[in-house]
């Protein structure tokens, strides 16, 4: 993309950062160093080469070939030292995108292929994120990071994964999450993970409406109580046209009425099929009609992507404005899982004053 005044101004825009994990975002150079130490055979032997296979591999339009792809990310994820060096490279990179707060999450049970246990694993991201966190403020990029520890669905260890994020609580874990294949696993399943969480006061995201539609969210919704939705894209399922008047169906009214934050990510939407194009997919859509969406990247290295690409595209292909983003920043600073105050203060000393600088 050709630099232009508004691709400067989106360079230096403040950012919010709700959904991205963290073996979909590891830099390929790194892959291919980490690979060679274990002796983890990789599908291409240069970064760039390695760096266009993941994009193109993503691109299968199901989310379950999709996933087929972390195999090689979480192969070199599972020693103490390169979850560290992931880790620090993850906050490094964020920052140096002008990610001011970012919500990491990934699933400790897929890292215990070494012998570390689930409190290792933990504290060994802990840690390379307090590392690239320090290191990006002597760059002069300031970053937070918060944690959120995933259970996969189609595994049983859920219950395990909440305890895990409560007893971490403390340490810079601020939520639990799902995900994975989502046809075929609904959030119900999980349910005695979700009401213990509940009664930790923790916080909970459910990956939902990816690639399964309107039951998913209902479950996650109104069964498991989520906080908030990742993707729930296909909440537009639930939207209609009554004639010219648009008519939200009793879910997405809800959805709407108690503002429950969907964490959208567009690019990796149009790669597992959930969305047709960057100009069609549904946040759009959705944002005009005032829902609470956010930006999100989901996986950097899947979809080749930062936030301050899928900023460009959606100004590019879908008419955004910066004004639009100011809005969506500021959305993910509301639904953010650290105590309000915290938020309050990146909301007015940082976001605002940022874009502001930028004339909006
Ligand atoms: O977009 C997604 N939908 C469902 N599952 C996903 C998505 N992106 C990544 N994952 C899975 C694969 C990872 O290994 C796992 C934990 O980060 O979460
Ligand atoms: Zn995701």
């Amino acid at each position: 993309m050709e630099t232009t005044p508004v691709a400067d101004a989106l360079a230096r825009a403040p950012k919010a950062l709700l959904h991205d994990h963290l073996d979909g975002g590891l830099r390929p150079a790194t892959i291919v160093e980490l690979a060679a130490e274990i002796g983890h055979g990789l599908p291409a032997s240069d970064a760039a080469g390695l760096g266009e296979w993941f994009r193109g591999s993503a691109d299968s339009g199901s989310l379950e070939r999709y996933l087929e792809t972390f195999v090689h990310t979480t192969a070199v994820m599972q020693r103490r030292d390169h979850l560290v060096r992931v880790a620090r490279e993850c906050a490094l990179d964020l920052a140096a995108d002008g990610v001011v707060y970012a919500e990491v999450r990934y699933a400790p049970e897929q890292h215990l292929e070494a012998g570390l246990d689930l409190d290792q694993v933990v504290l060994a991201v802990q840690e390379g994120f307090a590392e690239g966190v320090e290191e990006a403020a002597a760059q002069g990029n300031t970053i937070r990071v918060g944690t959120l520890l995933t259970a996969m669905r189609h595994a049983a260890r859920s219950q395990e994964i909440a305890e895990l994020a409560v007893r971490h609580r403390d340490e810079g874990v601020v939520g639990f999450d799902i995900a994975g294949a989502e046809a075929g696993y609904p959030p119900s399943r999980h349910l005695a993970a979700f009401e213990y969480l509940h009664r930790e006061n923790m916080h909970v995201t459910i990956h939902a409406g990816e690639a399964f539609g309107l039951p998913s969210i209902w479950e996650a919704v109104q069964v498991c109580g989520t906080d908030r939705l990742g993707h729930g894209v296909r909440i537009m399922d639930d939207v209609g046209l009554d004639g010219e008047k648009v008519r939200l169906g009793r879910l997405a009214a809800w959805v709407r009425d108690k503002r429950i934050p969907l964490e959208m990510c567009p690019s990796s939407n149009v790669q597992t099929g959930a969305a047709a194009s960057i100009a069609e997919h549904p946040i759009t859509a959705l944002k005009d009609l005032r829902f609470r969406i956010t930006l999100n990247t989901d996986n950097r290295l899947m979809s080749a992507t930062s936030m301050t690409r899928e900023m460009e595209l959606l100004v590019r292909e879908a008419g955004w404005s910066l004004a639009d983003l100011r809005w969506v920043t500021i959305n993910a600073l509301k639904s953010a899982f650290i105590p309000f105050d915290e938020r309050l203060a990146l909301i007015e000393g940082v976001v605002k004053p940022g874009y502001a600088v930028l004339g909006v």
